[in-house]
């Protein structure tokens, strides 16, 4: 009726048992086999396949037939058997579920344990490696500070060395300014004795010269007088050679006495003319020198000199006056003789007229003839003359010659002086060329000693200036600019000199003010020599340090000179050769480095910063966008406070041409127009940004460097630059934003506990720069017209501020590891994904 249902059993069923027993040996079947761990082979094959395959375990195959039963249950059994399988079947079922259910956590825990260990290994590998990073920083910090020990004390060796300097320069300074003083206590006294003294030689030389004139005619008539009286004495005795021995004795006698005074009158001039003659020389020799150029600058050794001169006028002075009352001894003494010479002849002519009656016996008794008495007039006549002479050397007036013959006679007596005058005005002379000889030698020394001193100061400002610059202190540079052609036309006084290549003095009402920087460079210097000594700073950004370079100065000082150059493009500036000197040093050293130039240029106009590769709106020759559309630029300072500015836009650059194209993009974007004391007056302060990164492909290692350049606008005052509406706005907005500039550098050169930089855009561009971590350069332009004094104080006095203000630049290098970490972190930033080998 129902076909019986064979199952092949496992031989576990005994034969001929009850159907209880077969059931209950099914469902232990089923249940064992259930329970029981799966064999090897069992995994491969069904539930049928088990049972044939558990019938593998049983024994030999002749066995196992035998042992095979084949069972025939009835319909109902079978349904019974069914229901049991199923619900069996059922219970297995959610036993499964229970064991997937199981699984299913197993795996997530596992999972989960997994994924820790995972994040255990990364954190494991990221802990060893930070361990090496502290390892390597623990040694680099170790040489840090032997190298920060070596540096302080090289440092306070070099402090030493320049308190020692200072010391010495400062006493020099007292000894050079005492000496100086006394110098020109000594020069003022002696220059006034030495005047009054020339003066009076001035005067006694004039007077003296006449009188030798004079002198020299009335010798020549007493030389004449002298030979006529000896022609006639002596054709007097040729005629009278018979006369008795008495009366010729009586007469020699009487014409000797006549004679003496005569002789003792010529000698006397003759003396007279000779020291007239020295005194000449002497004179000549003295103007002489006068006129020479007399060296300008008090120095100690011409003090030697000019007692000496003053000596030497003393004694030609005394001469004069010893010439002088030997002049009047002579006058007195000629009168006299001339008194006693006249007496003679008066005597005489009364004897002669007295006489005619009894001519004879007269004659015999005086000794007296016609040629005695003719010979005595003409000795009176003689001494008349010589007095008269001697009045006129006396009174310094000169007489009117009319004689041609005396004077030619005159001069050939004076002839015959010379020679004898000759020897004394060779003694005064050979003193001269010794005193000439000592000055050309004073001056020398004083010449070498001027030099040695200039080289001496140079040099010990150039050492200061190192020393000040490897304590951090900021550079500061003076540029004088050339007197404009308004200045020219309005005659303005120049004020400025460049005393040496540091230092610069200003005339002031209140007297001269000396300023001294890292380098002054005149109004001649060009745009070359001032980016030699600038171009280190640029070498030091593409090694990884924050450098700022910035133009400081009134309106039309030269600024905007400076730092971009000439509209022609003949004298490019600063920032136009910083872009060529970038790219010369990353050709030379592109086998070591691998470099990338990247740049952003703003304006700070109207206190508001905008990016100058983003065109403004309403400008012709840009397509317009609002400012809405621009985006907002920010100040901002990284981690090692370098400032950034965030929202510009970055370009890069390959080549210093590329560069430059971008500089020029980005400047004719900038504000400038026409002031009374500019034509093209910038009206904002320019940010120029450079970005230089370098990757060593030696170690690795990525040193990262700004440069910054900025062309400040310059202070104005409305009424000198005649600013109106907006300009009016846009002065006051840079005269703000530099009165902050001015406010933080006050606080940082008196070393305040708050600097104020949040006060102006300005000054947080400028953060890093002033007190911050950056090596920073202020050119500080100045005009050297005396229209400008005040602004050239002002910025001066700032500059010199500056100076004191002490920055820490620091290398921003990673090593290599810390450089791909930081890639890592970008890359995790910007959202792309980091493999292993990144890490
Ligand atoms: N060293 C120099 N040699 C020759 N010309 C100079 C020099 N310095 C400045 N000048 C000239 O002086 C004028 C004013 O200079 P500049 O525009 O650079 O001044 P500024 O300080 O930038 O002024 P502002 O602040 O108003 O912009 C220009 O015509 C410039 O060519």
């Amino acid at each position: 009726m129902f076909p019986d249902i064979c199952f092949p059993v496992q031989a576990v069923i005994p034969h001929k048992t009850s159907w209880t027993q077969k059931w209950a040996a099914f469902r232990r079947w089923i249940g064992a086999d259930r329970r029981k761990p799966p064999r090897p082979e069992a995994n491969r094959g069904s539930s049928e396949s088990q049972l044939s395959d558990s019938s593998n375990a049983a024994p030999p195959a002749e066995a196992q037939r035998s042992q095979e039963v084949k069972i025939y249950i009835p319909y109902e059994s079978a349904e019974l058997y069914i229901t049991q399988i199923a619900e069996d079947m059922e219970t297995m079922k959610r036993k499964h579920l229970e064991m997937v259910q199981e699984l299913e956590e197993n795996f997530q825990v596992t999972a989960r344990e997994n994924q820790e260990w995972t994040v255990q290994r990364i954190r494991s590998h990221h802990q060893n490696k930070l361990n090496t990073l502290r390892r390597i920083l623990d040694v680099y910090q170790q040489k840090v500070e032997k190298k920060e020990e070596d540096w302080e004390r090289r440092v306070s060796a070099l402090t030493l060395q320049i308190e020692r300097l200072q010391e010495e320069q400062r006493a020099e300074r007292r000894r050079s300014k005492e000496e100086a003083l006394q110098w020109h206590r000594e020069k003022s006294k002696m220059l006034e004795v030495f005047s009054n003294r020339l003066d009076v030689l001035h005067s006694h030389q004039a007077s003296t010269i006449q009188e030798l004139q004079m002198a020299r005619q009335e010798v020549g008539k007493v030389q004449e007088m002298l030979l006529v009286s000896a022609q006639e004495q002596q054709e007097a005795a040729e005629e009278e050679g018979g006369n008795s021995g008495d009366k010729g004795e009586q007469e020699s006698a009487a014409c000797h006495d006549s004679d003496q005074p005569l002789e003792g009158a010529k000698a006397r001039l003759e003396e007279l003319k000779e020291s007239l003659y020295q005194r000449e020389r002497e004179l000549t020799e003295l103007l002489e020198a006068e006129r020479s150029p007399v060296p300008p600058v008090p120095l100690p050794p011409c003090s030697v000199l000019l007692p000496t001169l003053i000596h030497q006028a003393h004694t030609v002075c005394t001469a004069a006056a010893e010439t002088r009352n030997l002049l009047v001894q002579m006058i007195e003494e000629n009168r006299l003789a001339l008194v006693e010479a006249k007496d003679q002849l008066d005597r005489l002519q009364v004897v002669k007229g007295g006489g005619d009656n009894r001519e004879d016996e007269t004659a015999d008794q005086e000794g007296f003839d016609e040629s005695s008495l003719s010979s005595l007039q003409e000795t009176v006549r003689g001494f008349e003359i010589c007095l008269l002479a001697l009045d006129f050397i006396r009174s310094g007036e000169s007489p009117h010659m009319n004689d041609i013959d005396d004077v030619s006679e005159l001069e050939d007596i004076l002839g015959r002086g010379t020679s004898r005058a000759a020897d004394g005005v060779k003694s005064v002379g050979q003193q001269l060329l010794l005193l000439q000889d000592q000055l050309k030698q004073i001056k020398e020394e004083k010449k070498k000693i001027i030099e040695n001193y200039t080289t001496e100061r140079t040099l010990r400002k150039k050492y200061y200036n190192m020393v000040e610059d490897m304590k951090g202190k900021i550079r500061v540079f003076c540029r004088i600019r050339p007197v404009s052609r308004t200045e020219v036309a309005q005659g303005d006084a120049v004020v400025l000199e460049k005393l040496d290549d540091f230092s610069v003095t200003v005339e002031t009402p209140r007297g001269q003010r000396e300023f001294q920087f890292d380098k002054v460079f005149s109004a001649e210097a060009s745009q070359e020599e001032l980016f030699q000594d600038t171009h280190r700073l640029i070498q030091s950004a593409l090694d990884g340090f924050n450098v700022c370079i910035f133009a400081y100065g009134q309106t039309g000082s030269g600024k905007t000179f400076t730092m971009v150059g000439d509209k022609e493009q003949k004298n490019l500036g600063v920032i136009p050769r910083s872009f060529n000197a970038i790219f010369d040093f990353i050709q030379e050293n592109s086998t070591k480095f691998d470099f990338k130039v990247s740049a952003y240029m703003l304006e700070l106009y109207n206190d508001r910063l905008q990016d100058l590769f983003v065109s403004q709106a309403g400008e012709a020759h840009v397509q317009p966008q609002s400012h809405s559309q621009a985006r907002r630029v920010e100040i901002k300072r990284n981690r090692k406070g370098v400032v950034f500015a965030q929202g510009a836009e970055t370009k890069e650059a390959s080549s210093a041409q590329e560069l430059y194209a971008l500089f020029q993009q980005a400047c004719a974007n900038r504000h400038i127009s026409a002031t009374k004391m500019n034509v093209e007056s910038s009206r904002s302060h320019l940010i120029v940004g450079i970005m230089v990164e370098s990757r060593n492909l030696t170690n690795g290692s990525v040193s990262t460097g700004k440069l910054s350049l900025v062309d400040l606008a310059g202070s104005e005052r409305a009424a000198k630059t005649g600013a109106k509406d907006h300009q009016l706005k846009e002065a006051n907005s840079i005269n703000k934003s530099l009165s902050a500039l001015g406010d933080v550098i006050s606080a940082l050169s008196a070393e305040l506990p708050h600097v104020p930089y949040r006060n102006s855009k300005l000054t947080q561009v400028m953060q890093d720069s002033l007190g911050g971590n950056a090596k920073t350069l202020m050119i500080v332009n100045i005009s050297p017209s005396e229209g400008n004094l005040e602004e050239t104080l002002t910025s001066l006095i700032y500059a010199t501020r500056v100076k004191a203000i002490t920055n820490n630049a620091q290398k921003n290098v990673d090593s290599k590891e810390i450089a791909q970490l930081k890639e890592v972190i970008v890359k995790l930033r910007s959202g792309q994904t980091v493999e292993e080998e990144d890490i």
